[in-house]
């Protein structure tokens, strides 16, 4: 059984998180409930902050906010010195609302609407991550009308794919975001912003990828990107302030997962740029990566009722929960895996090979395979570990379930971040029109 942060078995067998009893959770917020352990988060985001104070350089640690996107975990990045990575208006409404400051809020995203771009100028925000000549454009003219400047960051592709456990470094990079170092685009596109007149270049972008264990593909990236910066430089004579390398270092949810300390990430980062810009003598820049799922994945749990159970002899038993894939898609999406015990019973030892099911009409909706667990009954909590990323910000209605509530525990109290959704905001916002209502009437 692996233990996160400051979860714990307490006195009367029951899991504790935040020295709060998890029982006493459910029987207060209700469950699914998702709880975070903000002890652990705050140390997540102190772990980068600290390494990177270490390498004595100038940085930004942008927490990836798509990874869980709530008012109190913006509060809480801002506490701790971070700065924000937005993709939607969404986002930077919470942040904004949040009262996070604008300009250390940077904007992602793909497909930027213009309705987006002028929210994001009009708030001032620090830098828009442009990722396609259509949005470069586009923000130009926004910028003038409104006789706006806009910092900018470009999305490079630099030809680095990393997975879990492997990279690899591919030619033409096939995806949806950026522009390609390889076939020129990326230099394409800074020459043109040079000409543009409301736009500052403050830099070049890359993310190779979520989860990733090992440093060979970051310092890949980095290389590359300080290559291309090089190039820039001789070229166009733009040099430029900023170098991002993005997010997507790995945690543990299961035993197979064997993330770097924090630290071995950055300094593998920082060592790669420092060392291939001295090659060429170009000042160094500031250094900002943006972690998601390593702030707050392993800080998340999240606590189900058990309820029905059905025996097939000879083939499986499915045990089911008051959530699924609803609450957390992952499992159904990506095939994720997930470690999981009984909160209430935590030292009760195994006695049987169970599948957790949700309660989705959908038969893909399975939490987990095959997991050792004592007997259960009806009633049992079941707590699911690591649920703390893309779990709550890829929650969905389906079914009409109601999203679940969130909590943040620490020293003993519990407070509530996020309420549980209610029925009215399920069916509240249908519109019946007219038409239908008179006909509805009709046939009674
Ligand atoms: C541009 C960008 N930055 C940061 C992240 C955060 O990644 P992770 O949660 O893996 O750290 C992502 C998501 O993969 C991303 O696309
Ligand atoms: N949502 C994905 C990660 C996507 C990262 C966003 N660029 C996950 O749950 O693992």
């Amino acid at each position: 059984m692996h233990l996160h942060g400051t979860s714990q078995i307490n006195a009367a067998g029951r899991l504790e998180i935040g020295g709060c009893d998890t029982a006493e959770l459910a029987a207060r917020f209700g469950t699914p409930l998702y709880v975070f352990d903000e002890a652990l988060i705050r140390r997540r985001c102190r772990e980068f902050m600290d390494a990177f104070r270490a390498t004595g350089l100038r940085f930004q640690v942008a927490y990836a906010s798509k990874a869980f996107c709530v008012m109190a975990m913006c509060r809480i990045a801002e506490e701790e010195g971070l700065s924000l990575d937005v993709v939607s208006d969404g986002e930077l409404y919470t942040a904004l609302r949040a009262g996070f400051p604008a300009d250390r809020i940077h904007f992602h995203g793909n497909n930027k609407t213009p309705e987006e771009l002028e929210m994001a100028i009009d708030a001032k925000i620090g830098c828009i991550v442009v990722d396609n000549f259509t949005e470069l454009y586009m923000l130009n003219e926004i910028a003038k009308e409104k006789s706006a400047r806009v910092s900018i960051l470009f999305r490079v592709t630099p030809g680095v794919e990393a997975h879990t456990h492997e990279f690899i470094s591919t030619g033409q990079t096939d995806t949806k975001f950026g522009f390609d170092i390889g076939n020129g685009s990326a230099f394409r596109a800074i020459r043109e912003a040079v000409s543009l007149s409301n736009v500052d270049i403050l830099g070049v972008h890359s993310h190779i990828g979520s989860q990733i264990f090992e440093t060979d593909g970051f310092k890949l990236a980095a290389d590359r990107v300080c290559d291309f910066a090089q190039n820039v430089r001789k070229e166009l004579g733009v040099t430029f302030p900023v170098i991002n390398l993005g997010g997507g270092f790995g945690i543990r949810y299961t035993e197979g997962d064997t993330p770097l300390p924090v630290g071995q990430y950055v300094q593998a980062i920082t060592d790669s740029i420092k060392a291939k810009l001295a090659e060429y003598d170009y000042p160094m820049p500031e250094i900002w990566i943006e972690p998601g799922r390593s702030i707050v994945g392993d800080a998340g749990t999240t606590l189900y009722t058990i309820g029905s159970t059905k025996d097939i002899p000879g083939v499986r038993k499915y045990v089911s929960v008051d959530g699924g894939m609803t609450d957390n898609p992952r499992p159904a999406l990506y095939d994720a895996k997930y470690e999981a015990f009984l909160a209430n019973r935590a030292n009760d030892p195994s006695e049987e090979t169970v599948s957790i099911a949700g309660k989705c009409c959908e038969t893909g909706d399975m939490l987990i395979w095959d997991l050792e667990l004592p007997k259960t009954k009806p009633g049992d909590l079941l707590a699911v570990f690591c649920t703390g990323a893309y779990n709550y910000s890829m929650a969905s209605n389906y079914n009409r379930l109601r999203r679940p509530a969130v909590v943040f525990v620490r020293d003993g109290e519990a407070d509530l971040v996020v309420r549980r959704e209610t029925f009215e905001d399920v069916a509240g916002k249908d519109v019946v029109p007219e038409r239908l209502r008179k006909q509805a009437v009709a046939k009674s």
